[in-house]
């Protein structure tokens, strides 16, 4: 491993990551792998979720295509360095900021989208100018063996590379050290990868989850919202970081809601959802069984049914939830959900508060400034109002948690910016020496009253009176002249 990650460093410290125009080939190339070998990467998405193409290039291939071509678009403009205000003191220096590549990035990518939880920190990465080690999950091992396959085919074989393993190999990984480790996953395992970083002091993003609420005001047309929230919750069987995890509603919307959302599970899946090809399963059996065991003494709307050996669970709604109750403790990640009752706004917003940040927050209603209260009075990573998960799709929206739920961003120019080091730049000349005077010893109260002027353009009027402003005359007459104002 430390052989490995010695490699990538070595690669990386060739310099050739760094030019836009390298950054730009290997983005293209990152776009022609996805394109060229599309049905490779959909049928290994396909293995591990049982999903459809269609479903596996929407809710994945475009993502990995918009973000590249974005990327692309974009990059010139943000390798550029970027001119800052200057103050009296440099008025005649360069000062900008200059992003820079942070080095060698390890990113370790979650199993319930395999593909682009893995890809898309990959092309922020190469977009700032780093080196990467990408290590994806190993509970979706299809994904994860034709990302390995597949990159090298296409990528810089030294500096991007792929790693395969589990716990075992991502511990002996994590070891190393890194100058940035880009982690997705659930939150217990964030605490050891951030624990591990730390021996480094390497900074972290984490991408984690939490439990998202749903709040649905009686001001609201419920057929819409059920629908939104039907597909929102039921995509990949549930397992999305973002899906709604529970619904907090007036106790008298709960049957109108059941009934909707179970009218809407027909109209997407139809009468046989096992049949459907747009119903995935669950990942695992471990999952299954976490899943079934919060179930356990619940009220079922409908739903409920289950088989463990093509790990099928229904959609399913749960009515009357006790907050108390398993499901309520912990991230569902599966396709149940909980309606909890609550009697008014007030209380939605307590309940929120009392708990963990979640990783998205959900509010319906007509009532825009409702809306802007529950923004205004609560905390979570992102937010929709009136729909679920679209935040996700708007690449000019920072994408990630906040508390619980994760630490840093992506997305876009998000990306860039997480694996990217902005430079603070100020260049002198040597020349002018005169006024540099006011600041080297021995210090004198009349160098404190200049150094005010300078910075904090103060000045003592009674003691300098005609002098120094003639002297800001002056000053002021030679900055327009020059274009500085
Ligand atoms: N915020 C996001 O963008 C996002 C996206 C997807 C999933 N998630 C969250 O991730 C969770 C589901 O993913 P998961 O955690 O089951 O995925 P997972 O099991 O695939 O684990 C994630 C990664 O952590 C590694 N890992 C597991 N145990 C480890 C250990 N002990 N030490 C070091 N590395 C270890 C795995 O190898 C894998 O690469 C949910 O909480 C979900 O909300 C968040
Ligand atoms: C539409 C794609 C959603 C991806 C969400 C990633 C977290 O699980």
């Amino acid at each position: 491993m430390e052989r490995e990650v010695q490699r990538v460093r070595q690669a990386f410290l060739s310099g050739r990551s760094r030019s836009l125009r390298f950054r730009l080939q290997q983005l293209e190339a990152l776009r022609r792998m996805v394109q060229e070998r599309e049905k490779d990467i959909l049928a290994a998405i396909a293995a591990d979720l049982c999903k459809s193409e269609f479903n596996a290039y929407s809710q994945e291939v475009i993502t990995v295509l918009g973000e590249i071509d974005f990327m692309l678009e974009n990059l010139p403009e943000w390798v550029t360095a970027k001119p800052v205000k200057k103050n009296l003191l440099t008025m005649l220096d360069e000062a900008y900021i200059q992003p820079q590549p942070l080095g060698v990035v390890l990113i370790i990518g979650a199993w319930n989208y395999p593909f682009v939880l893995s890809i898309q920190p990959l092309i922020g990465a190469i977009a700032a100018g780093n080196a990467v080690i990408i290590k994806p999950s190993e509970l979706s091992e299809n994904t994860a063996k034709i990302v390995a396959k597949l990159l090298p085919q296409y990528l810089d074989q030294d500096l991007y590379i792929v790693i395969n393993g589990g716990v075992e190999e991502t511990t002996e990984l994590l070891k190393q050290r890194f100058d940035h480790v880009f982690y997705t996953g659930n939150t217990a395992v964030g605490k050891i990868v951030m624990e591990a970083a730390a021996k480094h002091l390497t900074p972290v993003t984490l991408e984690l989850g939490g439990k998202s609420p749903c709040y649905i005001d009686k001001d609201c047309d419920l057929d819409i919202v059920c629908r939104r929230i039907t597909w929102g919750k039921y995509m990949n069987c549930g397992q999305t970081c973002i899906a709604p995890d529970y619904i907090l509603c007036e106790a008298s919307l709960q049957s109108q809601i059941v009934w909707k959302i179970k009218e809407t599970v027909k109209e997407f899946y139809g009468e046989n959802i096992k049949e459907s090809p747009d119903y995935e399963r669950i990942i695992n059996l471990r999952h299954f069984k976490r899943i079934l065991s919060l179930l356990e003494g619940q009220k079922i709307a409908f739903g409920g049914e289950t088989d463990e050996a093509t790990r099928y669970i229904a959609p399913t709604v749960l009515t009357d939830v006790d907050p108390k109750t398993k499901v309520m403790q912990e991230e569902i990640f599966g396709p149940i959900l909980p309606i909890v009752p609550v009697k008014n706004v007030d209380e939605a917003i307590d309940f929120i508060n009392e708990r963990e940040k979640p990783l998205a927050l959900y509010v319906f209603s007509h009532n825009h400034k409702l809306i802007k209260r529950m923004i205004a009075e609560t905390s979570s990573g992102g937010v929709t109002g009136n729909d679920v998960i679209m935040h996700f799709t708007l690449n000019s929206l920072p994408f990630g948690g906040v508390g619980s739920s994760g630490m840093g961003a992506y997305h876009g120019k998000h990306s860039f910016d997480t694996f990217s080091h902005q430079r603070p730049c100020l260049l002198k000349s040597l020349k002018r020496e005169g006024a540099n005077k006011l600041r080297y010893p021995p210090n004198s109260q009349s160098k404190v009253d200049w150094g005010k002027f300078f910075l904090l353009k103060r000045f003592n009027k009674e003691k300098y009176g005609l002098l120094l402003l003639t002297f800001l005359g002056i000053v002021a007459a030679v900055l327009v002249k020059a274009g500085y104002y």
